[in-house]
């Protein structure tokens, strides 16, 4: 068995022992980098997501993230509910039609819940005849680059060329752009930065900056909040469809609860029903959120590791300065963790019940955790909860599997976010 801590490159530990995940990705003030090797993966060191150092990072963090509180994503639930309804009503109306994949229909619907809530207008995605246009091709084609960039960062410069091209992006790349442009007028020069480019950009953001912090915090968003979710729901339709006993339970258990898809209730009534709350924990679980090793350094101590290999006591010190990571694609496949890991196994999460571990909360990594932890989770849980209750009732007893098994979901490779196999022609379905 390989050691608990594996030194992966000159600069970087990888970790596979959850009960050093709080000291890796700390909160209260201890302060946490990211590695400029990761971040220099992507084209958003301008956005909280890319910033390598802290206290810039809470800087820019802090007016985003009032917008993502629990009471602000209530304020937002009216919103959700009615690209809810729109979703389902499109996917009834695919009676008949070639098959598609249910990744890129709920791709469309998580798009125009963030786009929405970013630009006051949504993409209308699901407004359109079919599911394409999407943001899905775009966010894997910026992706794609993603480990080039690591070793060649230079090339990134490539991506300002976008600029000069955004007449002939893809639909809806190309409206981002003016529409940032159109809501956050450049500052005034005399006006150091103006005030909304010091908030996201950080104190003494220079003003040439200030369209450029927004267009990729705006990116950062976009891009975070639509793959992720839409994924998840997709992995939590086909082993509902595939196994009929677990739709059949969630199904009685929301019409137990009189739940009707036409007039939803708050989505916080929803996260009460404990079928559904570990349906979601399970598909989250299965589907990673991100795949990547993303890494911390701590830059004011020293980590101290006290952990068991080869059943012999391991103690190691971790210099300051030193990068250290985990991946949830990994530990979410610890067998000791989570027996039979491959399993979607719901009850797996409920206290007693078959392949249920102590150890299954603080092994869950999904949204990350510290200061660096996803920042959409409330917005994400909110349209799980409302999504998902309203395709039990109303379309999932009409979707059937196509051409599709488990190898087409099942993580293959790492785009960042976990990528299944190349070849896979995705989550099909038709509807009866
Ligand atoms: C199932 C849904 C989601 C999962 C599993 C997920 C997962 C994650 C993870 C693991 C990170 C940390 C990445 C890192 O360490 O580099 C992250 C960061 C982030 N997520 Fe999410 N995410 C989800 C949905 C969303 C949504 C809906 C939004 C919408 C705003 C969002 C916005 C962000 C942002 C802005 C960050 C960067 C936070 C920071 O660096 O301070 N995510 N997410």
């Amino acid at each position: 068995m390989a050691s608990p801590i594996v030194r992966i490159s000159p600069n970087e530990l990888h970790c596979n022992d959850i009960n050093f995940g709080d000291e890796i990705y700390a909160v209260g003030g201890r302060k946490r980098d990211k590695p400029l090797h990761q971040v220099n993966g992507s084209i958003l060191n301008l956005a909280e997501f890319g910033t390598v150092d802290h206290d810039l990072h809470r800087l820019r963090r802090a007016p985003v993230g009032r917008f993502f509180s629990r009471s602000m994503i209530s304020r937002l639930e009216p919103d959700i509910k009615t690209l809810v309804r729109k979703l389902c009503d499109k996917l009834l109306a695919q009676k008949g039609v070639p098959a598609f994949d249910i990744a890129v229909a709920y791709s469309c619907f998580t798009a125009d819940a963030i786009s929405g809530y970013a630009f006051g207008q949504n993409f209308g995605l699901l407004d359109q005849k079919g599911w394409e246009p999407n943001f899905h091709e775009p966010t894997l084609s910026s992706l794609r680059p993603g480990l080039l960039f690591r070793f060649f960062p230079f090339l990134k410069n490539l991506a300002e060329l976008a600029t000069v091209f955004v007449d002939y992006l893809p639909r809806v790349h190309g409206p981002l752009h003016p529409r940032i442009a159109n809501q956050h007028p450049a500052p005034d020069p005399a006006d150091q930065g103006g005030p909304r480019c010091r908030a996201i950009g950080g104190q003494g953001a220079p003003n040439h900056l200030c369209g450029a912090v927004l267009a990729a915090e705006a990116l950062g968003i976009v891009g975070a909040g639509t793959e992720t979710t839409s994924w998840t729901l997709a992995v939590i339709t086909y082993h509902l469809l595939d196994e009929p006993q677990l739709l059949d339970r969630l199904t009685r258990e929301l019409q137990d609860a009189q739940i009707d898809p036409m007039d939803l209730p708050h989505w916080t009534e929803l996260e009460k029903l404990p079928f559904l709350k570990i349906v979601i924990q399970e598909g989250l679980r299965l589907s990673y959120g991100v795949s990547a090793r993303t890494a911390r350094v701590a830059t004011q101590e020293d980590l101290l590791y006290h952990g068991e290999w080869n059943k012999k006591s391991l103690d190691l010190v971790i210099p300051r300065g030193y990068a250290v990571g985990m991946s949830s694609a990994i530990v979410h496949h610890d067998e000791h963790i989570f027996p039979d890991s491959y399993r979607f196994a719901p009850d797996r999460w409920c206290e007693g019940c078959e392949l249920w571990t102590p150890d299954a909360e603080r092994g869950m990594f999904s949204f990350s955790k510290g200061s660096r932890s996803c920042l959409g989770m409330n917005l994400s849980l909110c349209e799980m909860n409302l999504a998902l209750a309203a395709l039990v009732l109303r379309v999932l007893p009409h979707m059937r599997i196509y051409e599709t098994d488990e190898s087409d979901l099942r993580y293959d490779h790492d785009m960042f976010i976990p990528m299944p196999k190349s070849d896979t022609k995705g989550v099909r379905v038709t509807m009866e």
